[in-house]
């Protein structure tokens, strides 16, 4: 399997990432390989942060972020601490700057090995997120789901983050609702021509909320990075939470700041290295090392 090249299985407080190193080459991960790895239980994955050479001066990196059912995302938070922590042991450098589709991304590794990234400006325009009618205010736009009389859910807001979310605020336990059952409905809903992540929020104080999320392409998740950013900006928007907010998903706790001097998102959080293989980006087929985490902490690909 000559056409092999390292990847490791990390997490970012339990978003499981595969990063793979496609650095030195022209092929991409493919869709096909990304539907096979994410059926084996052993590699089975929320996305695969493909690392590619640089395209522009000054950048470390060009990253494709690819979800379970192969589609391409704009935005990662967590895959892309995954990333730092990797090149961080790597190359022993702290701060690093990666291109996407969604463009310029700052990351940097802080000394109690916990990442920050900086994920840019939200955006809140119905046309940035996209939605497919035009509504002026997108704090509250009209959706809902259950009953019409008697909505389960209804009226979230919408952010961009890159990638496209809905946030439902909720009065109750965020698991007393079974987003398992709404979230495909809401991802695919007509409002929404990509398609959105679809989460619920339930305030908890002016600075913390708890968060579940339905990831677009992915389903259920611990944790979704850019979920926890459009939830933050999304709070604060709409009066409930101040700028800077704990948000306890799934996994544990992300730390978001929507600072007011740029109007950029950062979102602070740990990383996990789990297992490091050899994988073939074209079919999926993938070797594990011998080595697993241990008290090992961040590992180079
Ligand atoms: N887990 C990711 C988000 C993936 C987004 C993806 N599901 C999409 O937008 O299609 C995060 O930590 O931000």
């Amino acid at each position: 399997m000559a056409d092999n090249v390292q990847f490791a299985r990390m997490n970012g407080l339990g978003n499981k990432i595969l990063v793979v190193d496609m650095r030195g080459r022209k092929d991409r991960v493919t869709p096909h390989a990304a539907v096979a790895l994410n059926a084996d239980p052993a590699t089975e994955f929320d996305q695969i942060m493909a690392i590619h050479d640089a395209k522009a001066a000054g950048t470390d990196a060009w990253i494709d972020i690819i979800n379970s059912d192969g589609s391409m995302a704009q935005a990662c938070g967590n895959g892309t601490r995954c990333v730092v922590q990797a090149l961080a042991a790597e190359t022993g450098k702290k701060a690093f700057l990666f291109h996407t589709v969604a463009g310029l991304l700052e990351a940097r590794e802080h000394e109690d090995g916990t990442i920050s990234v900086d994920m840019g400006s939200p955006r809140f325009g119905w046309n940035e997120i996209p939605l497919a009618e035009e509504f002026h205010d997108t704090r509250r736009i009209e959706l809902q789901i259950g009953p019409i009389d008697d909505p389960v859910l209804h009226s979230p807001s919408v952010a961009s983050m890159g990638n496209p979310h809905a946030i439902f605020w909720v009065d109750n336990d965020v698991w007393s609702y079974e987003l398992d059952r709404f979230g495909p409905l809401l991802e695919n809903h007509p409002i929404f021509p990509e398609r959105a992540n679809i989460s619920i929020a339930r305030v908890r104080s002016r600075h913390a909320m708890d968060l579940r999320t339905w990831e677009r392409g992915a389903g259920l998740t611990l944790a979704c990075g850019s979920a926890a950013c459009a939830a933050a900006v999304s709070g604060a928007r709409t009066g409930r939470t101040e700028r800077t907010v704990t948000v306890n998903v799934p996994g544990g706790p992300l730390f978001i700041e929507w600072r007011e001097r740029d109007d950029h998102v950062i979102m602070t959080g740990p990383a996990e290295w789990e297992w490091s293989g050899t994988v073939d980006p074209a079919t999926g087929a993938f070797q594990r090392d011998g080595a697993t985490a241990g008290d090992s902490g961040a590992r180079a690909l």
